[in-house]
């Protein structure tokens, strides 16, 4: 398989809350993220294809301009929580790599290519990872 791989930043708060449960409850469950934070965010998008006669799968500039357009337009200095796709869904590092998958998916359409991975990264240390075949739990 060959594959390519852009890395995208953003800046962006949320605050992790399940809507029907009390304060107390949601701090409980998510601790000091159910308190509004801010995360500088990694996404990585990667596609499996083959290269046209140009030598490649898609231009990264081409593919740059479909996470701005599709993602980072909406995501970029938001509070994520705001959003329609998080208003009753948490805006966990999980649900957002599901939702981004989802939607580039639906954007890179193509006989040449596909999306194959979406990784969000919330910090350092912690992301998550939605693959075109990891989505049956979902
Ligand atoms: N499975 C998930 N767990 C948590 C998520 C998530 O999206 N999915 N998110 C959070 C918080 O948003 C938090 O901001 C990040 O959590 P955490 O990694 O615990 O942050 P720290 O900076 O405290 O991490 P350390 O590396 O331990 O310093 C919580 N959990
Ligand atoms: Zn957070």
């Amino acid at each position: 398989m060959l594959t390519i791989t852009k890395e995208f930043s953003f800046h962006a708060a949320h605050r992790l809350h399940l809507r029907d449960l009390s304060e107390s409850d949601n701090l409980r469950i998510y601790g000091n993220c159910a308190r509004l934070h801010g995360h500088t965010y990694r996404l990585q998008v990667q596609l499996a294809g083959r290269p046209d006669e140009t030598g490649m799968i898609l231009h990264f500039g081409e593919l740059k301009g479909i996470v701005q357009r599709e993602v980072l337009s909406r995501y970029d200095h938001a509070d994520l929580s705001d959003l329609p796709e998080y208003h009753d869904l948490p805006a966990t590092a999980e649900n957002m790599a599901e939702h981004i998958f989802r939607t580039l998916d639906c954007a890179l359409v193509s006989d040449r290519f596909r999306l194959e991975q979406v990784t969000v990264y919330e910090t350092q240390t912690a992301w998550a990872t939605r693959s075109r075949d990891g989505g049956e739990h979902a």
